[in-house]
This record gives structure tokens, C-alpha cells and sequence, in this order.
């Protein structure tokens, strides 16, 4: 690829996130001038486009570039006047399409310094984020919904999820507003706080499962601080939280707001730095100039006492400055026993929103989605049969799906049934044993194992010795067997979001206590021996 294909695919893609009259105002009558010892040089129309594409696109360009050349590049833009107007394009190194290359994080030295010429943003002038609809700066912001197509990804997409390589910060393009003084936070917190360019709404699969959490992700980011404040995103592992909290900060950045992401252990770690280091002062200013403020695993501070104390301050001074503030969990705040009460009813003044399991066909358009953009032509039935068991998590469907991938590359086989069947041999073998068991059994076997009578595990008792073993029927029925939720909450007498919120229980405790974990599996082992 010489040096204006490359220009032209990155063009191609920067439209796709950038609002049309935007992008013609700034991109039109760029051509790419050269690729020589990694200086990506551009010519551009006019010095106030050079200003724009510098100050507010370069993150967006360089990454793509990054990518399309497959090792870091340094942008320069030249106005059109300053350059003669044909310059040979020198071919460039660049691999083709579809090579492997690592994620890193940030992008090299050269784009680094570019970055740093940016004008940075000065916390004392951050101005209040104007009030727009996101709608009209993007095509479709709304997510991919079921049978739509997912927006094109790059092809290092499947080495990435096999391997869950680090997160590579991306500054998506900002919006124009001619009248609106908006200064993109970002740069505030270079280097931290990274968001994961694949996790946009646009490749966010929304289903049943998951219906709510999306649309109130995607009602805050078009109006951060004014609806649900804060938004409480919970469920199992592996079932998009993460993805839409980066998709919201995508969106804010986009808008020019001051994002930050941060995971609980990495708030928790600042904490003890700062009072050990008495920097607490800094620790507060950094976090209370943030417009959205994202926490991923927010159930990890529970216990902590200087971090709930901390986080606390900081959630009151954002919230009462109408900041956003979105949080995740693997479970409800209810269900975080250890936290602070006045933590708990602060999570609950928002906006609780689950994530759950997806049924089978949002599975298949999940998998679909990923095959596509993966460039992979997977046959109907391998989808299908990838879909079959039920996967609890969309990780493990993307694992699935890459394994399946990886199978037939390696023995350069067709993909078939019979090929995936033999690639996902061991994860699915369980599963197949699972399956034959019914929801009658489970209750049976459950009852024998806890010594209860089964119609209190069908009754109303709120005891422990009860409520524990009807939850992990909940979960076994809802593991180890083909019933619907619907169709085990009718078999309890509960609804499906009660067995759902068994199911969470269960599979927390199971995740983080190996003596739960061990006691599940020996109920389990009881009932299939029978
Ligand atoms: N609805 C969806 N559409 C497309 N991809 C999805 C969807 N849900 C999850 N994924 C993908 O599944 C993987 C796991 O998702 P994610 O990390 O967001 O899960 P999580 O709920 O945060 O899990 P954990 O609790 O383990 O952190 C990611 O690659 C994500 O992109």
C-alpha cells in the first residue's frame, strides 16, 4: 500500500465515527504526501485545519495510522501553500492488511511527542459540557441490535481477545461546536484511565439480556450528570459491563468531557499511595475535575475502610456537581454485605441496571457479529453449534468462537460441525454430561445433599438453611440443565429475576470462596452419580 491508499482507509474509517459536516469541514482536501523513515506527512487546506486536525484528531489518526502500518508513525500536517503541489508518494513499508501485531499501550515515541504538542487541557478552565444530542454526531450511535451488522473492526481483534493483550487508549475525535468552548479532558490524565477502542456501542450487541444496561448507558452518555446519576451496572463475569463503561467513556471523550476510568484495586492502590505519601490533596483535585468518573469492580472497595471513606467524598463532591458517575459490579449493592450503608443507598439513588446471560439467539448474533468482524466466513451451523451449550459469559463465547478459528487455521481445515466439535472437546464436554439432567432432578438432589424437605425449597422460608440451597438449585437448574429461567421460577414459584439473582449469588460466592466452589460441584457430583 503506497501512502494515499493508507490515507484513504484512514480516512474511510475516521468518517465512520465522525459527524459528516465535521468531517468535510476538516478532512476535505487532505492527501497524504509521503510515508518516508516514519513521518506520516499530510497536506491540508488551510492553517485552521491544520490547527483542528493537530489539536483534536491527531490521537484518532495516529492510532489508525499506527495500525494500518503496523509500527508507530509520526504525523505531520503541511498546508497546501507550503508544499509544491506533486511530491512523489513513496511506497511504504507497511504489512497488508490482516498481519498480527501486539496491542501496546499508547502509541510509540513519535506519536507520543505529537500528542504532547497538543494544547493541554488546564483544570481551572475546564467549562461545562454543552448540552448537544450524541445522535447528531454520530451515524448510529445506538448499538447493534440483533440481525444488524456490528461496525468493522480491525483484524488484530481476534489475538487480542485470545490473549486479552492490554487495553490501547484511543482519543476518538471530538465534535465541533463553533459556539461551545469544550476542552477534551483527556489529556489530564495521559497514560491512565485507558479505554479499549474495541468497546464501543456500536459493536455492543444488545439483547433481552442486557436491553436496559444498554440503553441507560447510552441515556448517560448523551446526557452525562443529568438522568441516572449514578448508573449501577451489574452482573456475572463477562457480559459486557466493562464494554459499556468504556463505551460511555468513548462517548464522553468524543464530547470533549473529562473522563476517567479506573478499576476499584487501581482507586484503592492511589488511596494508600496518597495517605502514604500525604498526597492526599492531589489524590482529591485529580478526582474532583473528572465530568465522568467510571469504576469498574466497584464491589472490591467493600471492607476497605480509608478507600469507602475516600470514595464516599469523592462520589458526594461529583454527584453534587451534577458529574456522572457509572459504576459496575458482579452483583447488586444489596448483595455487597461488607459495604458501608450510606455507600449502598448512594448506589441506589441512581439507576440499577443488570446484565444477564445471553439466551441463544443472542448468542448467535453475538457470534456473528465477532465472526465478522473478524473477516472470518463462519458456516450457519459452526455458529450454531458454538452457540448451543449455555455459555454464562460472552467471554467465554469469544473464546469459544477463537478457538474454533485458531483449530482450523492451524490444521488449515474448512471450518465444519465436526471441526468445532473437536476444537471445543473439552470445554464443552461438561457440558453434555450437564444437560441431561432435569430441573426435577436437581431439586431432588439438592434437598438429599442439604437434608431439607423440598417443599420448603419451593416455600416462603427466608432462613439461611434455606435460602442457600434453593439458590443453588437456582444456579445447578440454571448450569446444569436446558430449562428456561422462566421455566425454572415456575418450577420455584419465584420469577425469573429471583433465580437470576440466585444464579448471581451463587456464581459470586463460587468465584471468590474455593470451599463454596468445592461444596457446589459436590452437589452436583451427588446428583449425576445417581
Ligand atoms: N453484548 C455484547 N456484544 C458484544 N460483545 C460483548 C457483549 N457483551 C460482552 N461482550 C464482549 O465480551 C467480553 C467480556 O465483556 P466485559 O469485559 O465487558 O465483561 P464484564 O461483564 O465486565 O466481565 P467481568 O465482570 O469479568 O469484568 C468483551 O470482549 C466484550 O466486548
Amino acid at each position: 500500500m503506497n501512502a494515499k491508499q493508507i490515507w484513504q482507509t484512514t480516512m474511510e474509517r475516521l468518517q465512520a465515527r465522525v459527524n459528516p459536516a465535521i468531517f468535510t469541514t476538516w478532512f476535505q482536501g487532505t492527501s497524504a504526501l509521503s510515508f518516508q523513515d516514519g513521518v506520516f506527512t499530510v497536506r491540508v487546506p488551510t492553517s485552521v485545519a491544520k490547527a483542528q486536525l493537530e489539536g483534536r484528531f491527531i490521537d484518532a489518526i495516529s492510532s489508525i495510522l499506527d495500525e494500518l502500518i503496523g509500527s508507530s508513525v509520526e504525523v505531520r500536517f503541511i498546508v497546501a501553500k507550503e508544499v509544491p503541489e506533486q511530491v512523489e508518494e513513496l511506497r511504504t513499508e507497511a504489512r497488508p492488511f490482516g498481519s498480527k501485531r501486539s496491542y501496546r499501550l499508547g502509541r510509540g515515541r513519535h506519536a507520543a511527542l505529537a500528542r504532547d504538542k497538543r494544547p493541554t487541557s488546564n483544570p481551572a478552565t475546564i467549562k461545562p459540557a454543552p448540552t448537544y444530542s450524541m445522535a447528531s454526531l454520530f451515524p448510529s450511535p445506538g448499538g447493534t441490535h440483533l440481525g444488524e451488522q456490528a461496525e468493522e473492526q480491525n483484524r488484530q481483534e481476534m489475538a487480542d481477545q485470545a490473549h486479552n493483550q492490554p487495553i490501547q487508549h484511543e482519543q476518538p475525535a471530538a465534535p465541533d461546536h463553533a459556539n461551545t468552548s469544550v476542552l477534551s479532558g483527556s489529556s489530564a490524565f495521559a497514560g491512565e484511565g485507558l479505554l479499549n477502542p474495541r468497546y464501543t456501542f456500536n459493536a455492543f450487541i444488545v439483547g433481552k439480556s442486557n436491553q436496559l444496561a444498554h440503553a441507560a448507558s447510552l441515556a448517560v452518555s448523551e446526557n452525562p450528570g443529568r438522568i441516572y446519576n449514578p448508573l449501577f451496572l451489574y452482573g456475572g463475569v463477562g457480559l459486557g459491563k466493562t464494554h459499556l463503561l468504556h463505551a460511555v467513556g468513548h462517548m464522553g471523550e468524543t464530547a470533549g468531557l473529562t473522563v476517567l476510568y479506573v478499576t476499584s484495586e487501581k482507586f484503592t492502590n492511589e488511596i494508600i499511595n496518597a495517605i502514604r505519601f500525604q498526597k492526599t490533596e492531589e489524590f482529591r483535585a485529580k478526582y474532583r475535575q473528572i465530568d465522568i468518573l467510571l469504576v469498574d469492580d466497584i464491589q472490591f472497595i467493600a471492607g476497605k475502610e480509608s478507600t469507602e471513606e475516600e470514595f464516599f467524598h469523592t462520589f458526594n463532591t461529583l454527584h453534587n456537581a451534577n458529574k456522572q458517575i457509572v459504576v459496575t459490579s458482579d452483583r447488586p449493592p444489596k448483595a455487597i454485605h461488607s459495604l458501608q450503608d450510606r455507600l449502598r443507598s448512594r448506589f441506589e439513588w441512581g439507576l440499577l441496571a443488570d446484565v444477564q446471560a445471553p439466551e441463544y439467539e443472542h448468542r448467535l448474533a453475538i457470534l456473528r457479529s465477532k465472526a465478522e468482524s473478524l473477516h472470518f466466513a463462519i458456516p450457519g451451523p459452526v455458529i450454531e453449534y458454538i452457540a448451543r451449550p449455555q455459555c454464562s459469559s460472552v467471554r467465554e463465547l469469544e473464546g469459544a468462537l477463537n478457538r474454533v478459528i485458531a483449530y482450523a487455521t492451524l490444521h488449515d481445515a474448512p471450518l465444519s460441525v465436526s471441526l468445532a466439535a473437536q476444537a471445543l472437546e473439552h470445554i464443552y464436554s461438561d457440558k453434555k454430561v450437564s444437560t441431561s439432567l432435569t430441573v426435577a432432578e436437581v431439586i431432588e438432589g439438592v434437598c438429599r445433599y442439604y437434608n431439607i424437605d423440598s417443599t420448603r425449597i419451593r416455600g416462603k422460608q427466608r432462613d439461611r438453611e434455606t435460602v442457600w440451597p434453593r439458590q443453588v438449585a437456582m444456579y445447578l437448574m440454571r448450569e446444569e440443565t436446558t430449562a428456561s429461567l422462566l421455566q425454572i421460577g415456575t418450577e420455584l414459584g419465584r420469577d425469573h429475576t429471583t433465580i437470576m439473582h440466585g444464579w448471581e449469588k451463587v456464581h459470586a460466592e463460587m468465584t471468590h470462596n474455593e470451599r463454596v466452589r468445592q461444596e457446589v460441584a459436590a452437589v452436583l457430583e451427588s446428583i449425576q452419580r445417581r
